[in-house]
């Protein structure tokens, strides 16, 4: 039947300066459901401080309490947390209701730690708003109300998990008469309900209510007067199933508080999100230059095929010739997928309708052509055909410079003979193309093998045109190629070298931008600890009501987390729309997407803010979670 046992209590504070001041010295006393007490004595005899021992929320005493036959000194601190979720309800003079909770979720937040479903906690966070009087003003905030009415609802929730005991330290020392005198009726209902209701009181009225006073001074129990019997209990109320906070009811009272903070949390959202914004856009204009810069040079030729050639003496590559020694020799090289034979032509005169006119540079035809280099028609890939740069065939016809497609031209080139004499080789071919290209002719290998067959010259090429498998493939193939001491002159190693550099600078930009990161981050922590500062008393009432250190912690962390998500966010969507914004107007100069947001950036974005915040949130949440409940409480 004992509810509540005390016995042999001693508590002393050690002081700043070194003394010790004994302040409960031997208490023993038994309480059973039923009864209204009232804890009554001198100030500073001792009364809060053994509230706090029977309400487990300090355990650095002698002697035990034990409630229903278990004792709270065998408990840890975790164990300590639930006793005070499913045993023990809370009323105090100041109130302490937390301010940025409409009155239904203070009500709530006990039961949020129940076992019950979310709408049967808010059928019963209703029910017993109705009970104290306040049915219809559930949904305002505590500075809405009257300290009656703040009192009610204070008393609603120490009710709500249905707990054994209710604590109530000067239930009445802020209300006037009236309002005393129906707070001291609900807490006699209650008592009559067969919990067990302790008051502290200073006023004897308030004492003379209950059924028994308890008396202490100088840290002993001095007088013990019952006045009435105890309500007789009938039926013991059973006390719901506690459970710790969901993460969802942690991530809503996050979610809560931010919202009555909308200022303070929007500037560090800007200002996490200005260096989201500049990282990512400089990672972005680093890819976008990259991918430009490539664009442009493979444009025109292409990457994957480089020419190679021996290293002539003399400085004239077009001379030395390539055997079938080295086809074999790059063929053998890693990755390499064709090598074409190919010829130079300093000069191929064309002749059409008895007008001749040269070329500057040409070679034969091989992989680094691209076709979309041609305006028109068609690579000269089969014999006797020859495809004429743009400005040579306007010569012919400046106006109506295709109309020379499919026509016959007569093409003159330069070429030795075995004994190295100059050879004018001479053949008709077929026009099949026109190429952007200038002042060139391209004509295949094998037409200019058959024209020098012709005139019994055998013609041996002075390039190889190798073309390797991938891109990346090139900086190798190179190296290789250079080890046997042939000369390049591929694209793909440029583009990449060119790629390095501008990749290396976007990530020195991407850096130097970050700086404004490590700001928000600062700001982060300023606020989280003020924060902690202002929501001192806030954390004494979470812990009174036995949500863990850990929950406490994460309340603090999520709230850094979603600040962290939501700048990255921001951050990213300034960072796609002024990157959809600069590539149109530079469209309009280079034809291409010069800031390219690729999904990885979005995760490095999020991941980014996420880690920042979790950081940064460390040092205050956990100070917020080390807090001792009986100072939080207290404090001012
Ligand atoms: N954390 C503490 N550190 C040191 N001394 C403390 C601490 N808390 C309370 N005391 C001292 O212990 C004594 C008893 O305090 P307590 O608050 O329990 O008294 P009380 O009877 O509730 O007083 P009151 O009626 O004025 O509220 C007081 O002298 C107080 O100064």
């Amino acid at each position: 039947m004992n509810v509540l046992e005390i016995n042999n209590i001693h508590k002393s504070y050690h002081l700043a300066d070194g003394t010790v001041l004994p302040v409960l010295n031997g208490i023993n006393a038994t309480f059973v459901p039923g009864e209204f007490v009232s804890i009554v004595g001198e100030s500073g005899g001792g009364k809060s401080t053994l509230m706090n021992i029977i309400a487990g929320l300090d355990s650095d005493y002698l002697g035990d309490v034990s409630v229903n036959g278990h004792s709270l000194k065998q408990m840890n601190e975790r164990d300590l947390d639930q006793y005070r979720r499913e045993n023990i309800g809370f009323i105090f003079q100041s109130f302490n209701l937390i301010s940025h909770l409409t009155i239904l979720e203070n009500v709530l937040i006990g039961l949020e730690m129940t076992t019950l479903t979310h709408s049967d906690q808010v059928e019963k966070a209703q029910h017993l708003l109705a009970e104290v009087g306040l049915d219809k003003r559930e949904n305002v905030y505590p500075n809405q109300l009257s300290g009656g009415q703040k009192q009610r609802v204070a008393i609603a929730r120490a009710l709500a998990t249905d707990p054994q005991i209710i604590i109530a330290d000067e239930p009445t020392g802020a209300l006037d008469e009236q309002n005393t005198q129906e707070i001291l009726k609900l807490l006699d209902t209650i008592a009559t309900k067969g919990k067990l209701v302790i008051a502290v009181t200073h006023s004897q009225a308030v004492a003379d209510y209950g059924t028994r006073i308890v008396h202490l001074d100088h840290g002993i129990l001095d007088r013990d007067e019952i006045l009435r019997k105890p309500y007789s209990v009938v039926t013991q109320s059973s006390t719901l199933k506690g459970r710790h906070f969901r993460f969802r009811t942690i991530i809503q009272m996050a979610l809560k508080h931010m919202q009555r903070n909308f200022g303070t949390n929007l500037l560090i959202t800007l200002g996490g999100a200005v260096g989201i914004f500049s990282v990512v856009l400089m990672l972005a204009l680093g890819r976008g230059i990259g991918g430009y810069i490539g664009h442009e040079i493979s444009g025109n030729l292409n990457p994957t095929t480089s020419e190679v050639t021996h290293k002539a003496k003399d400085g004239n590559d077009a001379a030395v010739q390539m055997t079938p020694k080295d086809v074999y020799k790059l063929k053998g090289l890693p990755h390499v997928t064709k090598v074409e034979k190919g010829f130079f032509m300093p000069s191929v005169q064309v002749q059409y309708h008895g007008r001749n006119v040269s070329t500057s540079y040409s070679q034969t035809f091989n992989r680094t052509f691209l076709r979309k280099n041609l305006i028109k028609g068609q690579n000269p890939t089969r014999t006797n055909t020859i495809v004429l740069s743009r400005d040579i065939a306007k010569k012919y016809n400046k106006h109506h410079y295709q109309a020379l497609l499919g026509k016959k031209v007569t093409v003159y080139v330069n070429a030795t003979d075995m004994h190295q004499r100059p050879v004018l080789l001479k053949k008709k071919v077929n026009v099949v193309g026109f190429t952007k290209s200038s002042n060139t002719a391209v004509l295949s290998w094998q037409t200019v093998a058959k024209m020098a067959k012709d005139q019994n010259v055998e013609l041996k090429p002075t390039f190889l045109a190798v073309t390797v498998n991938q891109l990346k493939d090139v900086k190798s193939f190179e190296a290789q190629a250079k080890k046997l001491n042939y000369k390049l002159t591929g694209v793909g190693s440029y583009i990449n070298t060119i790629n390095q550099y501008v990749t290396l600078a976007s990530y020195v930009l991407a850096g130097i931008a970050a700086i404004s990161l490590i700001v928000s981050a600062i700001m982060i922590i300023v606020v989280l600890y003020i924060s902690v500062g202002t929501r001192t008393k806030e954390i004494g009432i979470l812990r009174a009501l036995g949500v863990r250190k850990s929950d406490i912690r994460t309340l603090f962390v999520s709230e850094a987390m979603i600040l962290g998500i939501l700048y990255s966010a921001f951050g990213l969507v300034l960072a796609e729309l002024s990157g959809l914004a600069i590539n149109i107007v530079a469209k309009n100069f280079v034809h291409y997407s010069i800031i390219q947001v690729v999904p990885g950036y979005m995760i490095f974005a999020i991941l980014t803010g996420v880690i920042i915040s979790l950081v940064a949130s460390w040092a205050p949440a956990r100070k917020a979670a080390k807090l001792d409940p009986i100072e939080a409480l207290s404090y001012e």
